[in-house]
Order: structure tokens, then C-alpha cells, then sequence
């Protein structure tokens, strides 16, 4: 069945980002991770940005080892070897530097520059699993000092986008087109000039049905609002979010087989514990599994949850196996319904068995 993006997005709770820059540690610099499939329009993007005048400064980090695509860059690249290692400043205040690998080494040397810009963008190769590169902002402690994941941004390309997205994959293979999808907090499908309006919304009806949390935006030539793509604060890391008040899940997944997503609302307060088993019998055992016996293999989690004896909202954040339960800033009111958002992203997810076992959680109806 076909469902209309209007109704996905009223479907969808969203994470709101409250008090903005309260709790980010002072001097930490957020970093924006810009993937998205071979061509769609990533370093279109970043070098959009680096020659635009906007009054900040940007440190961008311009993959120009696109796999399996721009030999002819690649060529440029190695033949001054170090090349990649050098940060070239820019007149409107920018920084840039392009790479051949995923970009984490560049960042630390960026840090000896700290100072000199306030932001940084980093773009993946088109075949990457956007995941693994954010992953390394949570487990690497000493980057996670300096710098801060903002959020992911996914361009799909408006031509072929469909194309990528539901290309089979041989059994046990990722579609990393969907992966990269799945992960996004913003998407922006690019290159609408070569399409017409219909199969624009066909494209975001195909990439609602993977994430049906995101925000798309349209654009020719990777042209974008810099407030639209900067400071998101997806993660919440350091800032603090509520969910959205409307929140009417239909839950209902169509693809089969496909990256879809999950949202159920339950009330009342979890217990730590069981909290923590339950998503790690999720996200490390991946032994809850369908109604066909196959494990759900979550890409991408989100909630806010109310944990017995605290009185302060906690965050979940999830990235394949890593997550977080991370307190919020805000509290939860005398007589304000306890209830718990979560938001699942992933592949053979069955929205029923997710919010019986998360509910099995409960401990307190209410506090
Ligand atoms: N027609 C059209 N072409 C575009 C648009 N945006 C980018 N392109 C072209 O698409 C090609 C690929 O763009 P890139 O920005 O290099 O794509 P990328 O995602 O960085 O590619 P890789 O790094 O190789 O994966 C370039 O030739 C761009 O000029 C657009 O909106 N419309
Ligand atoms: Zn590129």
C-alpha cells in the first residue's frame, strides 16, 4: 500500500532540539557528516559552501577519492602525495582540505588549526557506511573532547536515486544507498533539474518508507540555506530534546524485506536494567527477531524514555551496535504523563513484538 508524505510526516515524532546550544561544551566543535551515493551531489555541496560568502567558518573535508568514480581526481590527488594533508584557507574564512580515506586523520590534524574555523564538514566516499564513521566520534575519546557529531545529511540524487535505493542486494549484502538513507537526519535530493515534480515525490515516498523521520529538502546543484544543513543537533549529545506533541504512528512497513521504520509510543517508567537488556539484546545479541524467525537488525535509534527513580528525560541514541542513554536537561513535570517515543530504523522489524517487549520494560505505570 502507498502511503502519502504528508501522512508519514504527521506519523512522525519528531526529536526537537530545546535550548539549543546550552549544553554543548564550550569550544567543542560540531562536525556534519555529508554522504550519499556515488555522484549524488556531495562535493557539489561542500564546494557550494566553501565558495559562498556566509560569515563562518567552515572546515570542510572533501572526499576526492570517490570509489569507483573521478579517476581523473583521484590521479590529481596522488601525484603530490601529501596533497591531501594540506588545509588550504580560503578568502570567505573557510578552510578545505581533501582526503582519500574516510577522514577521521584529517580531522585530527585540523585540531592543531582549533580556532581558526567553528564547524566542521566531513564527506564520505559514496560507497560508505556512514555509521562507522560516526561511530568513531563516540568511541574515540579524545576526538569526542574537541568535537561534537551534529548529524548526518544524506543527498540522493533526484535521477537515480529510486535506482540505488531498492537495488538488490545478494542475500546477507547491504544496499548502502538504503543504509546511508536509513541514517540520515536530513536528506536532500538533489538534482531536481532532471526530473519532473512526480518523480521527485515518488523518490520521497520510496525515502520516507526507509526513514519515515527525516526532513527533505530539494535542490539543484547541492544549492542549500546553510541554517537548513548546520547545527541539526541530531544526536543531542549535548543538547537537550523533547518529542514532538503530535505523534500518530500507523507503524506500517510495506517493503518487504526492506529498511523501514518503527515508532510506538508507551507510558510509564522503565527500569534501567531492562531497559539496557532490551536494547542490547537488539543492538549486540540480535536475537529478537520477526515474525519469519529473521533477526531485526536495527541501523538507527531514537527515543526519549522516563527511567524509574529519575526525574530528568533521557535520550536514547543508537548507531548500529553503539548507543547511549544520556540524560536531557529537562525534567519531567508534576502530572505530565510519563510517556516513552522510540523511533527504530532498520531491516525485519516487526512493530508489535518491539513495543510488547519494550512495554515488558514498564516497572511503574506512574510517578
Ligand atoms: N544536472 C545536475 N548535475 C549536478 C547537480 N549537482 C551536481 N551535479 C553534477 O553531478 C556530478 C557529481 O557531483 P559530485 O558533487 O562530484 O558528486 P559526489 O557525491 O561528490 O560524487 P563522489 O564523491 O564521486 O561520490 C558532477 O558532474 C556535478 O556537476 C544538479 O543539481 N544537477
Ligand atoms: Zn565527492
Amino acid at each position: 500500500m502507498e502511503r502519502n508524505i504528508l501522512e508519514i510526516e504527521e506519523d512522525c515524532p519528531e526529536l526537537i532540539p530545546i535550548e539549543k546550544e546550552i549544553q554543548v561544551q564550550p569550544g567543542q566543535i560540531p562536525v556534519t557528516i555529508i554522504t550519499g551515493y556515488l555522484g549524488a551531489g556531495k562535493t557539489t555541496l561542500l564546494n557550494y559552501i566553501l565558495t559562498e560568502q556566509h560569515n563562518k567558518r567552515i572546515a570542510v573535508i572533501l572526499n576526492e577519492f570517490g570509489e569507483g568514480s573521478a579517476l581523473e581526481k583521484s590521479l590529481a590527488v596522488s601525484q603530490d602525495g601529501e596533497l591531501y594533508e594540506e588545509w588550504l584557507e580560503l578568502r570567505n574564512g573557510c578552510l578545505c582540505c581533501s582526503v582519500k580515506n574516510n577522514g577521521l586523520k584529517a580531522i585530527e590534524n585540523l585540531m592543531q588549526k582549533k580556532g581558526k574555523f567553528d564547524y566542521i564538514l566531513l564527506e564520505t566516499t559514496g560507497l560508505a557506511d556512514p555509521g562507522s564513521v560516526a561511530s568513531m566520534f563516540w568511541v574515540d575519546a579524545e576526538l569526542g573532547t574537541d568535537i561534537y557529531l551534529d548529524g548526518i545529511i544524506t543527498i540522493v540524487d533526484a535521477k537515480y536515486g529510486i535506482q540505488h535505493l531498492t537495488e538488490k542486494k545478494e542475500e546477507g549484502l547491504v544496499n548502502e544507498a538504503a543504509r546511508q538513507a536509513a541514517l540520515a537526519d536530513l536528506i536532500i535530493i538533489n538534482k531536481t533539474d532532471l526530473v519532473g515534480q512526480e518523480e521527485i515525490n515518488h523518490l520521497k515516498e520510496v525515502v520516507s518508507s526507509i526513514n519515515g523521520c527525516v526532513q527533505i529538502i530539494e535542490t539543484k546543484k547541492s544549492r542549500v540555506n546553510l541554517s537548513d544543513v548546520l547545527d541539526l543537533h541530531a544526536f543531542g549529545g549535548k543538547a537537550s530534546t523533547r518529542l514532538f506533541e503530535h505523534f500518530n504512528s500507523s507503524g506500517e512497513t510495506h517493503l518487504d524485506k526492506a529498511i523501514t521504520t518503527v515508532t510506538f509510543d508507551v507510558q510509564g517508567s522503565v527500569s534501567e536494567e531492562n531497559l539496557n537488556a532490551y536494547i542490547q539484546n537488539l543492538l549486540w545479541e540480535k536475537n529478537i527477531e520477526d515474525k519469519t524467525g529473521a533477526p531485526m537488525n536495527i541501523i538507527r535509534l531514537k527515543g526519549i524514555v522516563s527511567v524509574n527513580g529519575k526525574s530528568h528525560k533521557i535520550m536514547i541514541q543508537g548507531v548500529h551496535e553503539l548507543y547511549d542513554l544520556e540524560e536531557t536537561p529537562e525534567t519531567w513535570k508534576l502530572g505530565e504523563q510519563r510517556i516513552n517515543r522510540l523511533i527504530f530504523i532498520g531491516k525485519n522489524l516487526d512493530k508489535k513484538i518491539l513495543e510488547d517487549m519494550f512495554s515488558a520494560t514498564v516497572i511503574t505505570e506512574r510517578m
